[in-house]
């Protein structure tokens, strides 16, 4: 912390405070955010597990990272500053003034890459909106606020339950199934309606109405002076089936609007895109891997020869045995297959679409696992409570509180903290990049039943 001097505090969102801040040596400007630490030692560790693993991602289109440290009991996480504000500021000071074709293609362009850059990673942002996306010193816009929903919800701290920005949370989410990639497919297409219309989407004057419009789908068309390629894209991205609706991969690679898209990346990152899709190095990366290569011959050289090198806990001086088959199955995988119900993938893509119609009566579908919606009306009844204006802020629920509905993180302070632990370790995996074929299509790990968790809170009052 006495590395920057604090210069005033900017903002404060529902994870907590956002202040100015200037590093002594640099005179560079960032932003630091402070969330607040669970008392529970144990609870802290997944939470710093994730900011070092966010403190690791870098690319031209998200907010950068600069470090992560703990300080009186708050995990403080200093980032990039974006001296052009957020993008719904942007939005708002345009008053009619349409933004230029141009203008939304490059900045929805850059939006796409950073999230391809983050779904590629295995992570997924959760809290796309206007407000989280900010305007850099050259006219750029990065991604701000990703994974900080991560940060909070592996952590457990203060038993939040994440829940979103409800004008930008997709239909999948009301319906009480998991969050995933597609879900920030959805939220993005809002932001680029909006860079379109300068409005949102789904407006309504109730929860009520909100949500029954977001879970249709239905919102006012394009305007017709918008290139087709927009009206195309805008109905893809609000498809209600998440499977429906294209990934950031396919929006940038290969749907209809991919090519006016592209030329509006920043050549850095088209370059490395280029290099994976065709799987060839630039001389720097060449020339680090002729060197890896280089050093992985000569251990194994030396190995085959006998050299005495320092052994590792897993190699042993005998040669090592290849892992085999069992000529048997062993008997608990039988007993498993014998207790399996034959699914095949058609029964399963029929299942998941009568998914609205509860059961069937068929002996084979009462052994199949159902999606078991929850009647929007039991939640739009809970949400009677709230106040509309609400819907534009980041929504978290706490557990216990007389609004359950709203509940800053800033208010409440840990007082059990102890010093920044750097040894912490990361998910080495999960900065691998993936295979270029692969698309990104995936749910984050342990999907909170958020309905379940707000029906918990109001029969407990
Ligand atoms: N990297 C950044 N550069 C410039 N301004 C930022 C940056 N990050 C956040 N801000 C500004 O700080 C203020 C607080 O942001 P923060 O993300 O904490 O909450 P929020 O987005 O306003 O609310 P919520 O997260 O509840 O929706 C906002 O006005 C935001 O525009």
């Amino acid at each position: 912390m006495e590395k920057y001097s604090h210069l005033r505090v900017i903002g404060e969102g529902s994870f907590g405070r956002a202040v100015l801040v200037q590093c002594k040596s640099t005179q560079e400007k960032y932003v630091l955010k402070e969330i607040q630490l669970p008392k529970n030692q144990s609870k802290q560790q997944s939470s710093r597990k994730e900011a070092v693993l966010l403190s690791t991602m870098k690319h031209p289109s998200i907010v950068a990272f600069r470090e992560v440290f703990e300080a009186d009991g708050l995990l403080c996480i200093v980032m990039e500053y974006c001296s052009g504000g957020d993008l719904l500021h942007k939005i708002q000071l345009q008053k009619s003034s349409q933004f230029t074709v141009d203008n939304i293609l490059k900045w929805f362009a850059q939006m796409c890459a950073g999230a391809k850059y983050i779904h590629d990673k295995r992570v997924l942002h959760r809290d796309l909106k206007s407000k989280n996306v900010f305007l850099a010193d050259d006219g750029s816009v990065k991604l701000g606020d990703f994974g900080s929903a991560c940060i909070l919800n592996s952590s457990k701290a203060y038993a939040y339950t994440y829940v979103g920005t409800p004008y930008y949370v997709a239909p999948e989410i009301w319906d009480n199934k998991p969050y995933n990639n597609k879900s920030d497919v959805w939220s993005l297409g809002c932001v680029l309606y909006e860079l379109c219309t300068l409005r949102h989407p789904f407006q309504a004057s109730s929860w009520k109405s909100l949500i029954l419009k977001v879970c249709r789908g239905a919102y006012p068309p394009l305007p017709n002076h918008l290139p087709y390629e927009l009206h195309y894209l805008i109905k893809h991205m609000f498809k209600t089936n998440p499977k429906d609706r294209p990934s950031v991969h396919t929006i940038l690679t290969s749907h209809r609007v991919s090519r006016l898209l592209r030329t509006h990346l920043p050549s850095q990152v088209l370059k490395t895109e280029e290099a994976k899709r065709t799987g060839r190095w630039n001389r720097e990366e060449g020339r680090k891997v002729a060197n890896f290569l280089g050093e992985k011959s000569l251990i194994k050289t030396s190995t085959i020869e006998g050299g005495d090198l320092p052994k590792s806990s897993c190699e042993s001086t005998e040669p090592a045995l290849r892992k085999q088959w069992a000529t048997e199955p062993r008997s608990t995988v039988l007993q498993m297959l014998a207790n399996a119900s034959l699914v095949s993938s058609d029964s399963m893509a029929a299942a998941l679409q009568s998914s609205s119609t509860h059961e069937s009566d068929s002996e084979a579908s009462k052994q199949r696992k159902q999606w078991v919606r929850d009647p929007p009306e039991k939640l739009l009844g809970l949400l009677e409570k709230a106040q509309l204006n609400k819907a534009f802020s980041t929504f978290l629920i706490h557990r216990g509180d007389d609004n359950p509905l709203v509940g800053p993180l800033s208010q409440q302070r840990g007082d059990d903290t102890d010093g920044f632990k750097p040894e912490v370790l990361v998910d080495e995996s999960r900065l691998q990049p993936r295979s270029d074929d692969e698309d990104t299509d995936f749910e984050e790990d342990s999907p909170c039943d958020w309905v379940d968790e707000i029906e918990k809170i109001f029969s407990e009052h």
